[in-house]
């Protein structure tokens, strides 16, 4: 497979900060990007320096730990937020505005003209500072294409690096960006970036199909943690590049550590049943599967645990199979003499369906009950043949 050209900007210290009430320290910043610079991440979004001087200190921080990846901030068209940038020493700065008509008129009370204008002199400013710059269009996928094509042409003329399409509210399809990506990507002198949103759900899904359309800057966060229903996971994405993209330079062993560590910064759980990084995405419990699994790991997960440094685990409960439990207590050393599986499968699945888990200890007190019974059977058995 031709591998797919593109690279990540991750926007977790940024657009993941703004998920509401969480607020990284500059070492939570810090060890963050750290992090995901080790995974190989092209360009790390390190903040929005205008936020607040702690913020700007955080940027500037980042910038000073000279990390193999490209150090990226966020900017309005504003010249104050493009000299906070240029202080904090940054390698790209995202200058943005929104171009659907609905927030022209609603935010900056200015026409298409008024705005493109503002933010065309603010782009001659950055570059004139010496700054790379990435042209924003936030709520690009509410907006004209005519517009947003007028917008990328004069930024691409004027020398951004990039044109950047933000799906602000989430409300693409995966078939509604391939469509529109195509047709941008085709067209525009320079490199187009992807920034989406979940708000439908489908943030990751488009981000990739937007790769997969000809997008080469991908924007995610770690958990896809970020504004309201947060952004394309980092993760998902990652792992959707190397099984279906052909892409395999970034190290994806790192992921679980990094979602861990973003979890606890952020204070936002992940769900169990997350693609990549949930407690249960390697998980099983069913009987028919595992009977499976435990002949070849093909048949019930798509890519092996160890690709994104997880493991496999087997729970037992109500769904578990005669298989399943013989291999577990096998592996945990028991040698279940004929009958005792049945026994214990019950009993686990009777234990199950009043809602208690079936933890080591609790699978160790039925195992130790069965084999009493065993016991006190035989005995008794003996006994009988004695007396009898
Ligand atoms: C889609 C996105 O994620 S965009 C990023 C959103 N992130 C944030 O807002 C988080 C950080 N924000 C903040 O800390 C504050 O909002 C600040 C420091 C940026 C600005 O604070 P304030 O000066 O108090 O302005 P406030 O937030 O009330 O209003 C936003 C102002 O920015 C202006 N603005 C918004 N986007 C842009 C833009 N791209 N270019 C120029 N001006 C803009 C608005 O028109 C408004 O201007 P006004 O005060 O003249 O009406
Ligand atoms: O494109 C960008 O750099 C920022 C846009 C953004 O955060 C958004 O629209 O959600």
């Amino acid at each position: 497979m031709k591998p797919l050209n593109v690279e990540i900007c991750d926007v977790t210290l940024r657009d993941g900060e703004q998920t509401p009430g969480v607020s990284f320290t500059c070492e939570e910043k810090q060890d963050i990007a750290q992090r995901l610079s080790d995974i190989g991440i092209d360009i790390i979004e390190a903040g929005f320096p205008s936020v607040s001087e702690y913020e700007k200190r955080s940027v500037r921080s980042i910038v000073e730990m000279d990390l193999p990846s490209d150090i990226c901030c966020l900017s309005r068209c504003v010249q104050s937020d493009i000299d906070a940038a240029i202080d904090c020493g940054v390698d790209l700065v995202s200058l943005f505005f929104a171009t659907s008509d609905l927030h022209l008129r609603i935010k900056y009370k200015k026409t298409r003209e008024e705005m493109l204008d503002l933010a065309l002199g603010m782009l001659d400013y950055a570059l004139d500072h010496g700054i790379k710059v990435r042209f924003s269009a936030e709520d690009a996928s509410r907006t004209d294409t005519a517009f947003l094509k007028e917008m990328y042409a004069k930024g691409a003329d004027r020398g951004a690096s990039y044109s950047s399409y933000a799906d602000t509210v989430g409300c693409m399809t995966p078939l509604s960006m391939y469509e529109t990506v195509r047709v941008l990507s085709t067209w525009l002198k320079n490199p187009l970036c992807v920034h989406c949103h979940n708000d439908m759900g489908f943030a990751s899904a488009n981000t990739f199909t937007a790769a997969q359309a000809g997008a080469f800057q991908l924007h995610t966060t770690v958990n896809g943690i970020g504004e309201r229903c947060g952004n394309a996971s980092l993760e998902e994405v990652l792992v959707a590049l190397r099984m279906q993209g052909g892409v395999d330079r970034y190290d994806l062993s790192a992921l679980q550590t990094l979602s861990r560590t973003v979890e606890t910064y952020s204070g936002i759980k992940i769900a169990k049943t997350k693609p990549v990084v949930g407690e249960h995405a390697f998980c099983h419990e069913s009987g028919i599967h595992i009977a499976a699994l435990i002949q070849d790991r093909n048949t019930y997960e798509y890519y092996p645990p160890e690709m994104v440094g997880a493991e496999q685990k087997f729970i037992l409960g109500k769904h578990t199979g005669r298989k399943g439990l013989e291999y577990i207590l096998t592996t945990l050393g028991y040698n279940p003499v004929p009958g005792e599986v049945d026994v214990i499968l019950e009993r686990i699945k009777s234990i199950s369906e009043t809602k208690q888990s079936i933890t080591h200890d609790v699978l160790l007190s039925v195992i130790s009950e069965t084999r009493q019974e065993t016991e006190l059977k035989k005995t008794s058995g003996s006994d009988k043949a004695r007396t009898g």
